[in-house]
């Protein structure tokens, strides 16, 4: 008997066998472990990509993994502000939060956006459950102020995570649930404070001890020049955090609180952490599914 030649159709038919295959492995390490993911403002404006996400969220969800998704809308803020006529501002990265801008952030945040990454995920099952980082005490802070040229400058109500009970977000997760978070805190003082979304996701795989912590966001990963010469190699693939301990003075504004996340996160246990481009379908598929992984990756040492 001779084996006849395959069909285009059998070729691609294994081409895909084959990715499935290469997935094993992974699924077989990561199956019951937690993810943190940052699911960052500008990643999610484009509209075409937010079904996408939603798709590899779920998929983690059905493929065993504990998925926990803490949303950013930096933008999404800044629109509603310009809507009301109140003037947007940053320092050191991080917005001056008057109490009228407070009332805007938690409005937007807890109101909008953890609503639609809510209801995206439910076209895919019983699965999206969005908390604030306000109830049930999950994350308290204190007052932080901006460092600007090495001076302390009074941003308003900006918290820094002092405290993080994780209790009702691991009671979501072993209930099968995927918990949405939003980066607004409570502090001792009786305050509401407002939280970068980087940091707030880095102090929750802490606290929740994740395996991975990914951040997505708009550009393929940390780059060694900032800007970028425009040579792809300039994305650096993999470092260690003393590695990234000593770029961190020299990072600018918007890659600062991620990249601090990622240290804070390997230097707390969590054993990889990660930064993606949400503007590629699917990168978080592709990051932990696949033997190349993409995007930047820090690890302990
Ligand atoms: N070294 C660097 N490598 C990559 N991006 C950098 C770097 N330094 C600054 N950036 C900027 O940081 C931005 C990401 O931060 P940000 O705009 O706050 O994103 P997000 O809304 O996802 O939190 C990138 O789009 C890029 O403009
Ligand atoms: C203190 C501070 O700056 N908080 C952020 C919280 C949202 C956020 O971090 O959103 P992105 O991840 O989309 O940037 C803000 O008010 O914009």
């Amino acid at each position: 008997m001779t084996a006849l030649p395959p069909t285009r159709d059998a070729v691609e038919a294994l081409r895909k066998a084959t990715t499935l295959i290469e997935a094993l492995p992974w699924l077989q390490e990561f199956h019951g472990k937690t993810v943190v993911i940052k699911y960052g403002g500008h990643a999610m404006t484009d509209e075409a990509l937010r079904p996408a996400f939603a798709q590899d969220v779920a998929f983690l969800r059905y493929a065993g993994l504990r998925p926990v998704v803490v949303h950013g809308g930096g933008p999404q803020i800044n629109a509603q502000l310009d809507r009301l006529g109140i003037e947007s501002s940053f320092k050191a990265g991080l917005r001056v939060t008057t109490p009228e801008t407070m009332d805007v952030v938690r409005m937007v945040l807890v109101g909008q956006v953890s609503r639609d990454v809510v209801g995206m995920l439910n076209r895919h099952g019983a699965f999206g459950v969005g908390m604030s980082g306000e109830d049930a005490r999950l994350f308290t802070a204190e007052r932080k102020p901006a460092i600007v040229d090495g001076e302390s400058v009074d941003i308003g109500q900006v918290g820094e995570i002092v405290q993080v009970d994780a209790g009702a977000v691991r009671s979501l997760l072993d209930d099968g649930r995927i918990p949405v978070i939003s980066s607004i805190a409570r502090g001792d003082d009786g305050e509401v404070y407002n939280v970068n979304a980087d940091t707030a996701a880095g102090a929750l795989a802490v606290a929740l001890q994740a395996t991975k912590l990914i951040v997505l966001t708009d550009v393929d990963g940390l780059y060694a020049d900032w800007p970028p010469s425009g040579d792809p190699g300039d994305v650096i693939a993999r470092l260690t955090a003393a590695e990234l301990e000593t770029m961190l003075p020299d990072l600018s504004a918007g890659m600062v609180p991620k990249m601090e996340a990622c240290l804070r996160a390997v230097r707390g246990g969590v054993p990889q952490a990660h930064v993606l481009d949400g503007r590629i379908e699917h990168s978080l598929l592709l990051e932990i599914f696949t033997d190349e992984g993409i995007g930047t990756m820090v690890v302990p040492a």
